[in-house]
């Protein structure tokens, strides 16, 4: 099977990839909306799914029944930076795919190979429709989901900066447990056998601990537009 993704004229496929908390979907939207791409929020179809088994009594801690269960809902996401959606058998899940439960499930789910042949061949589809160019953020876009992208960022920072920022979304969480979730989801999905969370050999690292939001978009936005080339 060909994993190539083609765009047209002076588009630009750009792949971001990093662990939990390292800026990734903040970083992506404001980039791809400053320079007028697509956005794809992989994560959020992997908790989409995860979701909908949920609430379809598909048993999470049983491959095999998430792997029959697989090809059941369908999941369509909305690439425009500014406001990206993703529906599941046309309900808006954007707010329940971000509960605790979920994020607490979604990396069992995320490891089985069906699950991740059906969402990779669904992202690969939705990058070639982006003409204008595309900014995907996950896990394996720059190793396994878009290997021929034109630039391919990894974003790092330290536990304690990206339980920091974690918590400081929700009102009186407890730092140590945030950092502790993390930490257990990074080692999850860096460790499973099939497209782990890993940077491309030829991906750029950009270590995020130090830097405001403000300065990776900066540096972000820089390194596309080296690449983009005029049609
Ligand atoms: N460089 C930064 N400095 C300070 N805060 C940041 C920085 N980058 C992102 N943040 C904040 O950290 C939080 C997590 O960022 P974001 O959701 O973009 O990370 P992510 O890598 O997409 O996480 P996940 O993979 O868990 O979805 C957000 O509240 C965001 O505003
Ligand atoms: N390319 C990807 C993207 C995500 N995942 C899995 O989804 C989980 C949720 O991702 P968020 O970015 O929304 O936090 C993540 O922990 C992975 O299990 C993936 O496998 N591949």
């Amino acid at each position: 099977m060909s994993t190539t993704v083609e765009t047209a004229g002076s588009s630009v496929i750009v792949a971001i990839d990093g662990p939990s908390g390292t800026g990734k979907s903040s970083t992506s939207k404001a980039v791809a909306a400053k320079l007028g791409l697509s956005y794809l929020d992989t994560g959020a179809q992997y908790r989409a799914i995860t979701w909908w088994m949920l609430n379809n009594g598909v048993d999470v801690g049983d491959p095999v029944e998430i792997a029959h269960a697989a090809a059941r809902p369908v999941i369509v996401s909305g690439t425009d930076p500014t406001a990206p959606t993703i529906t599941v058998d046309g309900e808006d899940a954007s707010g329940p795919i971000r509960t605790q439960e979920v994020t607490s499930k979604v990396s069992a789910v995320s490891a089985v190979p069906e699950v991740r042949a059906l969402i990779t061949r669904l992202q690969r589809s939705i990058a070639a429709d982006a003409t204008g160019g595309i900014v995907v953020e996950g896990r394996d876009i720059g190793t396994t989901v878009l290997p021929d992208a034109d630039l391919k960022i990894f974003l790092t920072a330290s536990p304690e900066a990206r339980a920091a920022r974690r918590s400081g979304e929700v009102k009186g969480s407890d730092l140590a447990a945030t950092r502790e979730a993390l930490i257990k989801r990074d080692a999850a999905d860096s460790g499973r056998a099939t497209s782990p969370l890993a940077k491309a050999d030829d991906a750029i690292e950009v270590d995020t601990t130090e830097l405001t939001l403000h300065q990776v978009i900066e540096c972000v936005v820089t390194l596309v537009e080296e690449k983009r080339v005029p049609a």
